[in-house]
């Protein structure tokens, strides 16, 4: 069975969103300071994930943005020539209340860019137009890769409704596209892996897809086979519901990249 017939691929430090096989795999960092990350740092690495997305919306003095660089510093020296993804989540889209305006997240990330810290950013769709065009503007200047991403933490929206947030991402020049929702029925999951299929058949950029909670994990498993180029999972900590653990992640990929005749 050929997989899917087109594959954009973007690649950082070396690992390829969309190739061939299995997806990335990432492992979230929810420590609420330094010293905090650098336990959980301690714990997560060993694992062996892909990449390692930082959620700042959980860093307590996100305000201070010298604590946040030194913080970054430390975070970037430990995880090498690993990629690093730098997430501020908004609360309307499932992330930690923050004490921060739009417009100071935009900063934020101009910030993280400008340190040479990050080598991806998340950035909402929801944000607005405006404030996606800045954060482009100065992650291209800097190098660095941007992800458009889409959240619903309380349903799964209709297909059409998600591809369309994955079109617009595409139009404002995203380097790839997420999207995370929550199943409220066994066939949202199934929708979830349908527009996956048709993302990854039609788009010009990478997809990235999750399905949330106890159904959703199912796709954190199989997401892959349908065309999401990476998939969360947990090292010490969840970042969001129905995340399963990196080292059972690992050996049922295993499982089905085997059953599947290696694709
Ligand atoms: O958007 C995502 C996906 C996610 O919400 C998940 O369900 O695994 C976890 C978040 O940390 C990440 O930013």
């Amino acid at each position: 069975m050929k997989r899917i017939d087109k594959q954009p691929i973007l690649k950082v430090r070396g690992k390829e969103f969309g190739g061939k096989g299995l997806p990335l795999i990432c492992t979230p960092l929810v420590g609420e300071n330094r010293e905090g990350l650098e336990r959980e740092l301690e714990k997560v690495l060993p694992q062996g994930p892909d990449l390692v997305e930082w959620r700042l919306d959980f860093f307590k003095n996100i305000r201070d943005f010298d604590q946040v660089l030194q913080a970054a510093r430390t975070v970037r020296l430990r995880v090498g020539e690993l990629p690093l993804l730098f997430t501020i989540r908004s609360e309307k889209e499932g992330g930690h209340p923050i004490p921060l305006t739009s417009e100071e997240r935009v900063g934020l990330y101009e910030t993280v860019c400008q340190a040479g810290v990050a080598d991806l950013l998340d950035f909402e769709l929801g944000e607005g137009e405006e404030n996606f065009r800045r954060v482009r503007e100065t992650s291209r200047r800097y190098g660095v890769k941007l992800m458009g991403s889409f959240h619903d933490f309380a349903g799964t929206p209709a297909p059409e409704r998600i591809m369309a947030t994955f079109r617009q991402g595409e139009r404002r020049g995203a380097d790839l596209v997420k999207a995370a929702v929550m199943p409220q029925k066994a066939e949202d999951v199934l929708t979830l892996l349908q527009v996956t299929l048709e993302g990854r058949k039609s788009l010009s950029i990478p997809v990235i897809t999750v399905s949330m909670g106890n159904y959703g994990s199912l796709t954190r498993m199989c997401g892959w086979v349908f065309g999401s180029s990476l998939t969360f999972a947990m090292g010490e900590k969840r970042s969001a519901p129905g995340q399963i653990p990196i080292d059972e992640l690992k050996a049922v990929l295993k499982v089905m990249q085997k059953a599947l005749g290696g694709i």
